[in-house]
């Protein structure tokens, strides 16, 4: 598989941010001047999106559709809309399975992402009772990522090139899936000049998809779980390695922004002042989780251990007995403190807003529930 290197990616990326070799991480991310916290630095739109929902049992499920008054997620722009308002697909089976919010999104969705090939292998599966009734519904997300994948590969193999270069080559844990997937991806019929991915493929995909996937998430809710609504793989921004105590954090505007071609970017932005040279780290979750958590979350869906000065002290403490406590660490604490959002269920995290005309503001905004507040003192 593909692995393109630091040097010849670098001419994506902007001019802010240098792609370079990180002893132990791969290729990573660092500051080629200084930035400046709530500076943007990165905004992306995605390679491929995909929903969150399994086959038989999601948002855009025949029980939704028949009440006229919900919501649902357009399958092109996962915005939120109302079903009595969508457009769907007309060759689908059932008229709730693809919805778009605008003529816009039925037009753009149909050319690129729905297309008949797209619609004719989720048709497909949606018969097939042993991905339905005998696989755990992960393995159908799953499935609509592969078709998503293999629909970049009919119809922009460049695109389709990108995302195999992405991190991730393939793992043990994948193996089963990636057998079973095959298997009825294989009775799919392809358009000519096209067959299934055979088996290493499919499994260096899941991998790419766990490595490197942003989950879009469902609107905050005071209630409600924390749950994606849908996934989104993005070139660059997949070069940000992770760090438990980051100094970046991404964010998306799934339902305020305006424009639907937009909805799905993806934005970078600065924590802390950043000095050149310094890598920017994401976290890829949560910041309030603990120390075991954690550990175990990089080590099943990105295959590495951290050794970050945050994961450090957390495991000489949990060698000492006194449990990895977070909250006895001081640089935890007052990470905790300052830059996550204490809204109840919401554990976002903070970072200021974007500079104005070079000036720092002191409003955070919470990367999860958008709530704004004033930036707490040192
Ligand atoms: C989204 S990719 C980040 C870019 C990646 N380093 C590359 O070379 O393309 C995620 C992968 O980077 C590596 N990685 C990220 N953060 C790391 C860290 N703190 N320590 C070690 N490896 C890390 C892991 O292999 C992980 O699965």
């Amino acid at each position: 598989m593909e692995q393109n290197t630091a040097e010849n990616w670098q001419e994506c990326i902007p001019g802010s941010l240098k792609l370079v070799e990180i002893e132990g991480k791969g290729r990573g991310l660092v500051a080629s001047e200084p930035l400046k916290g709530g500076q943007v630095v990165l905004q992306e739109s995605p390679i491929l999106t995909f929903s969150a929902f399994p086959l038989k049992h999601g948002r855009n499920d025949e029980e939704k559709a028949a009440n006229a008054s919900s919501t649902y997620y357009c399958s092109h722009c996962y915005r939120q809309c109302m079903v009595s308002e969508g457009f769907s697909c007309p060759s689908c089976s059932h008229p709730s399975h693809t919805v778009f919010c605008s003529y816009k999104c039925l037009s753009s969705g149909l050319s690129k992402i729905h297309t008949p090939w797209v619609c004719d292998a989720l048709r497909q599966f949606r018969h097939c009772s042993l991905l339905l009734d005998h696989q755990p519904e992960e393995r159908q997300v799953q499935a609509r990522y592969l078709v998503a994948a293999y629909n970049l590969a009919i119809t922009s193999p460049s695109t389709f090139k990108t995302l195999l270069s992405l991190h991730g080559e393939g793992r043990q844990k994948d193996v089963d899936s990636a057998m079973f997937l095959h298997s009825i991806i294989s009775s799919l019929s392809f358009p000519d000049g096209f067959s299934a991915p055979s088996v290493e493929t499919i499994a260096a995909l899941l991998d790419k998809e766990s490595c490197n996937s942003f989950s879009l998430m469902e609107p905050y809710s005071v209630n409600g779980g924390r749950s994606a609504r849908a996934y989104g793989l993005y070139k660059n921004a997949s070069s940000f390695n992770h760090d438990c105590l980051p100094n970046a954090c991404r964010f998306d505007y799934l339902d305020s922004i305006k424009d639907d071609k937009n909805s799905t970017d993806l934005v970078i932005r600065m924590i802390q002042d950043v000095p050149p040279g310094k890598e920017i780290c994401i976290s890829y979750f949560r910041v309030g989780l603990s120390y075991c958590e954690r550990k175990q979350r990089l080590l099943d869906y990105f295959g590495f251990a951290c050794f970050c000065d945050r994961c450090k002290v957390d495991e000489s403490n949990d060698k000492d007995g006194s449990g990895g406590a977070d909250d006895d660490d001081d640089d935890d604490s007052t990470f905790i403190a300052k830059y996550m959002c204490e809204r109840e269920n919401c554990g976002g995290t903070l970072a200021p807003l974007p500079p104005s005309n070079g000036n720092p503001f002191n409003i955070m905004e919470c990367n999860f529930c958008g709530m704004l507040s004033k930036q707490k003192q040192e």
